[in-house]
């Protein structure tokens, strides 16, 4: 398998001032990920630890206050790796959508509210596929609804017309459009009910089997990656602190963090009280030193409040950020 999507060491941080004052707000800080082609890559995490934060950098979108400090983001050309963050804005603006595309939270920012579907879909064709008349451009988009099975009628509709659900749906039309290699989808079922968070994942796994691309799915629901996430990282405090195959992670989740979200989970027939992380998620102004997590970790030592653990190859594929594991390799990995 190839890498599409690789991070390295990366930083990015929100800038504010606040009273006259510097505010540093830590979102991302010090993010690897080796992302292979053909597949479903989860990122999991509580809100706030900078999940969104990371999807944006990965599509190479750092607007004020959001700074990017240190580190790389490669995509694959062929058969070398561009580092996005170098790239200048033509030749951004060619990858964008072609080799990756972004879903953002919330389908209504996509859309003008006063505008049929159809327009959306026109300018976005018309500044990317050259030598098409209108006509022909439209019948492209109707090809590709009735692909995902879709109805093309829906492009007559304007947002508001249709439920959250299926503008959700119609907006990973959007985002598929130019059969991108990598879709980075942030929350795409968020504020929807049950069936129709069904369909949207159900077309998200369309997409990836026809495409054979990799879709970076962020939710902080575990319920959703254990369901279509082939793997997966799990985020805390502006980094990553477990990575393994989805199997591997629930059946042998090595971080105490990880268990926490996993044993969260409701299952059926079992009435126990669901056990979720105590205390609240730290300050990303002013992370706790050593280990994030140590605050409401039940199995802190002294050594994990002063010292950051490595993140450490376990077994074979599964790594983890935590002092409990990984014994002497700690210290020769970064
Ligand atoms: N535009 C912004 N300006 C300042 N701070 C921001 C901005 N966007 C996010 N943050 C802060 O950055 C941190 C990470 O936010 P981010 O949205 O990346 O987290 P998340 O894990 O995606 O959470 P959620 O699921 O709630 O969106 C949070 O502390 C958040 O308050």
């Amino acid at each position: 398998m190839k890498t599409v999507l690789k991070a390295e060491n990366l930083r990015a941080f929100y800038v504010l001032q606040v009273a006259g004052r510097k505010k540093v707000i830590q979102a991302v800080n010090g993010v690897n990920l080796d992302i292979q082609e053909d597949q479903v890559y989860g990122i999991a995490g509580e809100s706030g630890c900078g999940k969104t934060t990371l999807l944006k950098v990965l599509f190479a979108k750092a607007d004020p206050p959001l700074q990017i400090f240190e580190g790389a983001v490669y995509y694959r050309e062929n058969d070398s790796l561009l580092n996005a963050i170098e790239l200048d804005s033509e030749q951004m603006r060619k990858l964008r959508w072609t080799y990756i595309s972004y879903i953002p939270q919330g389908s209504m920012s996509v859309f003008n509210p006063v505008k049929k579907i159809k327009s959306t879909f026109l300018d976005f064709l018309q500044s990317h596929v050259q030598n098409r008349v209108k006509k022909e451009l439209l019948a492209l988009a109707e090809e590709h609804l009735r692909k995902l099975g879709l109805y093309p009628r829906l492009l007559d509709a304007y947002p508001h017309q249709l439920s959250g659900g299926m503008r959700q749906r119609v907006s990973i039309a959007l985002a598929t459009l130019l059969s991108p290699r990598v879709i980075l989808a942030d929350e795409p079922t968020t504020a929807l009910d049950v069936v129709a968070q069904r369909a949207v994942l159900q077309l998200l796994q369309e997409i990836q089997k026809q495409l054979k691309n990799t879709i970076v799915l962020v939710t902080h629901d575990m319920g959703i990656h254990a369901n279509i996430a082939t793997h997966m990282v799990i985020m805390y405090a502006g980094k990553i602190v477990e990575e393994a195959s989805t199997e591997e992670m629930f059946t042998n989740p090595f971080h105490p963090y990880t268990r926490y979200l996993i044993n969260s989970l409701p299952r059926i027939g079992d009435k126990r009280v669901r056990e979720s992380a105590p205390g609240n998620p730290p300050s990303l102004v002013d992370p706790p030193p050593g280990c994030a997590f140590h605050p409401r970790c039940p199995e802190a030592t002294e050594l994990c409040s002063s010292k950051q653990p490595d993140f450490v190859e376990v077994s074979a594929g599964h790594k983890v950020a935590c002092w409990l594991y990984g014994g002497a390799n700690h210290g020769t990995f970064t």
